[in-house]
């Protein structure tokens, strides 16, 4: 996979954090904020979790049908992890990037750097950190989505996440909500071309 096959004058925003730490939360007020981000939906082969809508919170295959599209070379990038696949589909986000569309991605770390080393320039790596590891425990729980034993996984990949915090553009501790969401919409809209 290289640039050369998404060649479009859209831009790539990326955001990455531990689980639990408010991607989704900050992603979405951004994307309210400003207007002209389209989120980049996933596929995932992880349950849909109450409230999840396919195709617009992810896009939810089977284990079958993820693996057939790996086969097909269907992913800018996928990952394994927590059980289950996750990955950026090709053709949807070549047809948003060559329109000019702006996508924000929500990815663990490893997708996150896979993009950066395709597109440069062109994507801008946001990672947002939680205060302290007690308050990201606090937020999984406070979300109910997982078992005991899937909190447990998520909070032992937010050591290796956190370690990658200086490879990204701008990185923000996610402390109060409306400051994180003001600084990570200031720093994307300095870095959209102006329209
Ligand atoms: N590499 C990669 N990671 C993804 C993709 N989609 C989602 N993720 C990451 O998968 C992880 C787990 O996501 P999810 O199961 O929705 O749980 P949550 O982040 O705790 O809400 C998060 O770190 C996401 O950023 C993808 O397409 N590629
Ligand atoms: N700045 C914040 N302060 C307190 N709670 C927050 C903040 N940001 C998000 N949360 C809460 O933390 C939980 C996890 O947020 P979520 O957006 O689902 O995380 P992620 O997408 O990173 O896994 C949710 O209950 C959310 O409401």
């Amino acid at each position: 996979m290289s640039a050369e096959q998404v060649s479009g004058r859209g831009r790539l925003i990326v955001f990455s954090a531990p689980s639990g730490t408010g991607k989704s939360t900050v992603a979405k007020l951004v994307m309210e904020r400003l207007g002209s981000l389209e989120f980049s939906v996933s596929a995932t082969t992880r349950q849909m979790r109450p409230g999840e809508r396919d195709g617009v919170d992810y896009h939810f295959l089977s284990r079958e049908e993820f693996e057939k599209k790996i086969a097909e070379n269907g992913f800018i990038e996928h990952e394994f992890f927590f059980g289950n696949f996750y990955g950026t589909l090709l053709d949807k986000t070549r047809e948003a990037i060559d329109a000019g569309r702006n996508l924000l991605f929500d990815l663990d770390v490893k997708g996150a750097l896979n993009l950066k080393k395709i597109f440069g320039e062109r994507a801008l790596l946001v990672f947002l950190k939680p205060p302290s590891m007690d308050e990201l425990a606090r937020r999984l729980q406070s979300r109910q989505s997982e078992s005991a034993e899937a909190l447990k996984t998520r909070l032992e990949r937010a050591e290796m996440e956190l370690s990658h915090a200086n490879q990204f553009d701008f990185v923000v501790v996610n402390d109060d909500l409306e400051r994180t969401v003001d600084l990570v919409a200031s720093e994307i809209a300095r870095f959209l071309p102006q329209s």
